[in-house]
């Protein structure tokens, strides 16, 4: 299994039309995705996801830059290989499958085109169905499947082609939030059976965190962090990423410049306190995660300015002395407009 790599890669439209101020679509973005590896790749509407996502599929050329997979060089500004040459398959949040075939015969269309059929055919269809859980719906037609079922069904056709790459473009998008559940399961069973290297394009943070072995962040065409869901929620680099990974609060503290950006409660509330009078450095943007707040007798007194119960906790909305605000969690409920002293158990400097 060879890594996929996209150098330098850049796409622009052309002026008349490319998004704001004439920026290009995608602007240089580079990395090497491990083998066998599943990205997810996030990022507000329109920075640039989907069309990294089509470039990799080849239905766009680049600008600039280049796509390989192993030795072997897809795409660049000079030519591409045509979408069909490249062993990939590309699943779409609108399923696209062909209302007058059963689900049998959706799933082993690619393979009909490849001219394969009889016992080969049987067999690989029955594996696919099988890995999606769609055995006993294989004589059914795609209406009378459920929203689920039909994402299943196109996974299903995706993977009976044994693809090197799967491109995933906000498959769960149409699925309610209880099935979104679901499915995520059925991805990671499929992304564990059928060894292919997977990108996945969500909006969904939570979505690319509880599936993806690495999350790339894009904002405004550029790749600002790629890591694993644990390294990008404990390091995220800089206020987008810091703001889109997770729930937390963005405090602007006063700190001294150049120290430790792991920061623990000593140094946050020498700076919290340090708001009264004069700061001791410059401004500094400071994630703080909700579960890194608790009550404590050494904290700094905060006003409760909501408590929403969530089911196994209650969410706290804190006002900091100079008004700030800040997310925290809470095992027991906390009257709203209460005062009481919050201890900040880490906090991650920007
Ligand atoms: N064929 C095209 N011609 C001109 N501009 C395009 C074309 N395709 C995309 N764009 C522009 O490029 C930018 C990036 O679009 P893209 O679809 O890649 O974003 P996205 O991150 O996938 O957004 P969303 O989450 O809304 O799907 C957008 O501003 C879009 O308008």
């Amino acid at each position: 299994m060879a890594q996929l790599i996209l150098n330098h890669l850049s796409k622009d439209f052309g002026s008349g039309k490319s998004p704001g101020n004439g920026r290009p679509a995608v602007a240089d973005v580079s990395l090497t995705l491990r083998r066998q590896g599943f990205l997810a790749l996030l990022g507000p509407s329109g920075c640039g996801k989907t069309t990294v996502l089509r470039m990799i599929a080849g239905f766009e050329q680049p600008s600039d830059g280049s796509i390989s997979y192993g030795e072997r060089r897809l795409s660049d500004a000079g030519g591409a290989l045509p979408p069909e040459k490249r062993n990939m398959a590309m699943v779409f949040q609108s399923y696209a499958l062909w209302p007058h075939m059963t689900v049998a015969q959706n799933v082993g269309y690619p393979l009909k085109v490849r001219g394969i059929s009889g016992a080969q055919w049987q067999k690989r269809v029955g594996e696919a169905l099988s890995l999606v859980k769609l055995t006993e719906l294989a004589e059914r037609r795609p209406a009378a499947l459920s929203g689920g079922q039909r994402q299943r069904v196109a996974l299903a056709r995706c993977l009976v082609t044994q693809p090197d790459v799967v491109l995933l473009d906000e498959p769960l998008a149409n699925l309610d939030q209880h099935l979104r559940k679901a499915m995520e399961e059925t991805f990671r069973t499929f992304h564990e059976r059928s060894g292919a290297t997977m990108v996945y394009v969500t909006h969904d943070q939570a979505e690319a965190m509880a599936l993806a072995t690495d999350v790339a962040v894009m904002s405004e065409g550029r790749l600002l962090q790629v890591a694993p869901p644990a390294e990008i929620y404990a390091r995220p680099e800089g206020r987008v990423v810091g703001g889109l990974i997770g729930r937390g609060s963005i405090l602007r503290l006063p700190l001294a410049e150049n120290g430790d950006r792991q920061l623990g409660w000593p140094v946050l509330r020498a700076s919290l306190g340090s708001r009264d009078g004069v700061p001791v450095g410059p401004l500094a943007d400071v994630l703080v995660r909700p579960e890194h707040v608790h009550r404590g007798t050494d904290g700094v007194l905060m006003r409760v300015l909501s408590s929403v119960f969530e089911g196994e906790r209650f969410a706290l909305d804190l006002a900091l002395p100079d008004g700030q605000r800040l997310k925290a969690f809470s095992s027991v409920a906390i009257a709203e407009g209460q005062t009481a002293p919050f201890v900040i158990a880490g906090g991650w400097r920007l």
